[in-house]
């Protein structure tokens, strides 16, 4: 027997032992530091790595270019993340951004009116829903359930976007469902697409009081599906996901007016990233005692047939059906494929 198999043998056999204490130490650990653990598992893997160390450079080969992705996002996502000023230079079909959409006046009285009214606190912001009730528990509007129309002070301003930018002939400017969202300094919104079968194509925000920046976010073909009825929830997104995803961002000045549209409401996530201060190229911009947002929508009458099925929780629903019923006239066993779209049919 040579000496390098002896030797191996060795290896494997404290390897095996350590292991075994490995195991013991954590079924008698209780309050001991985890850091002790670790240190323990970390010299295992080293004398494993030794003994696989023909294979190494092979799996090191294969994984180096994903680890070096995963660790530049992580470490410098936040300091070279770029922001737009301009909808132009975000480049996302369906954004557009109007600066000074309204005077400072205008501004002034759009908040001493909603602040004459009554807020309903949420858990980290306060809102004001007009026209249709928003059900944040499912996501959607009760639409059976009218309000009203919407306030007389916001009557200019349903006005003034029917020339908006970006607007097509035979899209339907007709909003009728206003939120309210008023944002402490330092109070973000969690990523999340509007839901489709709720709410028309377009859908505007005016930001006032302070600004704020909007993160999108278009995850890659197949690496996002969300199989359940909430198709729009973002859930927290491991490091390899988080490294694939495109990231765009634009600054939201005070009296600005954005629209998401097309591909930029039904297919990318937006978000307000929870910070005090938006890094906006070389400047820190301090946000300001609060931000207050206008987002006026249109509620969807039928269900949402969009090209982006991935995030379409009408399409969804459709596609649940038919499997159900293929189900009872053919017997077919349910896949999961029906739930969740094929790379084909990703747009
Ligand atoms: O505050 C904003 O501008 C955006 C609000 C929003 O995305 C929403 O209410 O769905
Ligand atoms: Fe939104």
């Amino acid at each position: 027997m040579s000496l390098t198999v002896i030797f191996q043998k060795e290896l494997f056999s404290v390897v095996g032992i350590s292991l075994g204490s490995v195991l013991e130490f954590f079924s008698t650990m209780r309050n001991r530091p985890a850091s002790d653990a670790v240190a323990l598992l970390s010299i295992n893997w080293f004398i494993l790595g030794t003994l696989s160390s023909r294979t190494l450079p092979v799996i090191a080969h294969m994984l180096a270019p994903s680890a070096i992705r995963i660790a530049v996002q992580l470490v410098f996502k936040d300091i070279f993340f770029p922001v737009s000023l301009l909808a132009s230079d975000l480049g996302i079909p369906g954004i557009y951004l109007v600066h000074d959409f309204i005077t400072v006046e205008e501004e002034k009285r759009f908040l001493a009116e909603v602040d004459n009214r009554q807020w309903r606190s949420l858990s980290k912001r306060r809102v004001q829903h007009y026209g249709y009730e928003f059900l944040y528990e499912t996501r959607n509007i009760d639409s059976k359930h009218f309000l009203g129309e919407l306030p007389s002070f916001v009557s200019n301003i349903l006005q003034k976007i029917l020339s908006f930018p970006g607007l097509g002939r035979d899209q339907n400017k007709e909003m009728d469902q206003l939120t309210v969202n008023e944002y402490p300094c330092g109070v973000g919104l969690s990523p999340h697409i509007d839901t489709h079968s709720a709410f028309d194509e377009l859908i505007f925000s005016l930001s006032t009081a302070g600004p704020c920046i909007m993160e999108f976010r278009r995850y890659p073909e197949g690496t996002w599906c969300h199989p359940t009825a909430s198709v729009n929830e973002i859930h927290e997104d491991t490091p390899l996901l988080s490294s694939y995803i495109t990231r765009k961002a634009i600054f939201l000045p005070p009296r600005s007016m954005i629209l998401m549209s097309g591909e930029g409401h039904y297919a990318w996530h937006h978000y307000i990233p929870h910070c005090k201060v938006d890094r906006v190229g070389e400047k820190a911009i301090g946000r300001s005692s609060r931000r207050v947002s206008f987002t006026f929508r249109k509620v969807r009458k039928g269900p949402c047939c969009c090209p982006y099925k991935q995030y379409c929780d009408s399409q969804l629903e459709c596609r649940n059906q038919q499997v159900k019923q293929n189900i009872v006239q053919s017997s077919l066993p349910l896949k999961r494929e029906a739930f969740c779209p094929t790379d084909t049919d990703q747009i």
